[in-house]
C-alpha cells in the first residue's frame, strides 16, 4: 500500500499564511492546526503550495454490522436494533440524518453485514443505501474468531471500493459512521489487543449498560484476548472485529491513499482509525478527530494518536454524528485560511 507521509514542505508557506492573517499568533486555536492540517493535505495532493483549501462534496459513509456478542447481553438492546436504525436511516429519521441535513452532508448507509438483509424494494427506492455484506452479523467472539481471514481480507476490499467510489464522484472529505449493537464491546478488544492495557482502562458502558453487564462485558473481553497472539491488524480484526469495523479500516486506508482527509467520530471509528494506523503508520497524517466521546476508553484511544478532539460534548451515540457536527469547524477553517485578510492587505499594523 502506498500512503506517502505528508510531505512538510510546503508547512513553513501554510503557517506564515496562517500568522499573516489579521490576529495574534495562535489566536484561533485549534482551528489553526486544522486548516494547516487542511492545507498540507491540499498541498500533497497538487504538489505545490495550496493557497486555499477547497471542501467538496464531504460525504458520511455509516457502515451497519451485527455482532454475534450481542447474545451475551452486553448492550442495553438486541441485535434487531441493527437493522430497525439502517431502516431508519434510510428513511432519514435518525440523529446523522438530521445534522447530515443540518450541515450538508451526503449520506450513504451501507449494510456490511446485518443480520437480516434490507428487502429487496426498499434497496430499489433508496440509492444512498448500498449493499456489501461479509455475512449476516459476525460469530460470538467470547467463544470463537469473529469471522474469517477471507471476510477481512473481503472487508477491506468493499471499503476501499465504496471510499474510492465517493473520491471519484468528487469527495474530498470523508466522514464515517457506524452503526452495529455490541459493537463498542468489538472496539475495546480491539484497543486492548493493539495497546495491551488493562481491560478495565478499555471498556466502558456503551449504549449504558448495568454495572453487572459491565463486568460481564469486560470478562467476555479478557476471554477472548488470549486468542490474540500478536498486535498485527488482520489478526486482531479476524479474532474481535466487526463487518463494519473492517470496512472502516479499508476506506481509511484508500481514503489516505487517495491524499484524502478522513473525519473520525466516536470510539469505534476511532478503534478502525487505530488498526489502519497499525497497518500504515502514515495514515494518522490524513486523520481528524472530531470529539471526545463519553465512552470510557475513547481518551485512552486517542492519546495513541497524541489527538486533541474539535468537540466535547458528551455524546456516545456513534453513527458518525460527532464527526457530521465538527464538519462547520472545517469549512470556517477553510474559510478563515482562504478569505481572511492579512495584515498587509487590510492595513493593520501591530
Ligand atoms: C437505538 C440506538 C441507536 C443507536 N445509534 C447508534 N448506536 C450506538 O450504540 C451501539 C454501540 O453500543 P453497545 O456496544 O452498547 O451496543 C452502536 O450501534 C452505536 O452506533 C445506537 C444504539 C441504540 C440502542
Ligand atoms: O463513541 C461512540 O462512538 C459510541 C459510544 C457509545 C455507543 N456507541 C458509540
Amino acid at each position: 500500500m502506498n500512503i506517502s507521509p505528508l510531505n512538510t514542505k510546503y508547512s513553513d508557506a501554510i503557517i506564515a499564511k496562517i500568522d499573516q492573517k489579521t490576529k495574534p499568533p495562535g489566536a484561533l486555536g485549534q482551528l489553526e492546526t486544522v486548516a494547516a492540517q487542511l492545507a498540507l493535505i491540499a498541498s500533497n495532493r497538487k504538489s505545490k503550495f495550496a493557497n486555499t483549501i477547497e471542501i467538496t462534496n464531504p460525504t458520511a459513509l455509516v457502515f451497519a454490522g451485527d455482532h454475534g456478542i450481542s447474545v451475551e447481553g452486553v448492550s442495553i438492546a438486541p441485535s434487531d436494533v441493527t437493522r430497525q436504525m439502517v431502516l431508519n436511516f434510510i428513511y432519514g429519521g435518525a440523529a446523522i440524518n438530521c445534522f447530515c441535513r443540518a450541515n450538508n452532508i451526503a449520506l450513504k448507509v451501507i449494510d456490511a453485514g446485518i443480520i437480516q438483509p434490507i428487502e429487496n424494494d426498499i434497496k430499489i427506492q433508496h440509492q444512498h443505501f448500498i449493499e456489501q455484506r461479509l455475512g449476516a452479523g459476525t460469530n460470538n467472539f467470547a467463544e470463537q474468531a469473529a469471522m474469517t481471514k477471507t471476510q477481512v481480507k473481503q472487508g477491506l476490499a468493499y471499503g476501499k471500493t465504496i471510499a474510492l467510489t465517493q473520491i471519484e464522484q468528487g469527495c474530498n472529505l470523508l466522514i464515517l459512521g457506524e452503526m452495529g449493537i455490541s459493537n463498542t464491546s468489538a472496539a475495546a478488544a480491539i484497543l486492548a489487543a493493539l495497546t495491551k492495557a488493562n481491560v478495565d482502562d478499555c471498556v466502558g458502558s456503551g449504549t449504558g449498560i448495568d454495572p453487572k453487564q459491565l463486568i460481564h462485558k469486560k470478562q467476555l473481553i479478557e476471554q477472548a484476548l488470549t486468542r490474540i497472539s500478536s498486535t498485527d491488524a488482520i489478526h486482531i480484526l479476524e479474532q474481535v472485529g466487526g463487518f463494519e469495523i473492517v470496512q472502516m479500516v479499508g476506506a481509511i486506508l484508500a481514503s489516505a491513499e487517495s491524499g484524502i482527509a478522513v473525519l473520525i467520530d466516536g470510539f469505534i471509528v476511532s478503534a478502525a482509525a487505530l488498526l489502519a494506523n497499525q497497518i500504515n503508520e502514515n495514515i494518522a497524517d490524513y486523520l481528524i478527530f472530531s470529539h471526545q466521546s463519553d465512552e470510557s476508553g475513547h481518551q485512552l484511544l486517542l492519546n495513541q494518536f497524541n489527538a486533541s478532539p474539535l468537540l466535547n460534548l458528551n455524546l456516545r451515540l456513534g453513527e458518525g454524528t460527532g464527526a457530521a457536527l465538527a464538519l462547520p469547524l472545517l469549512v470556517a477553517a477553510a474559510h478563515f485560511y482562504n478569505d481572511m485578510a492579512s495584515f498587509e492587505q487590510a492595513g493593520v499594523t501591530i
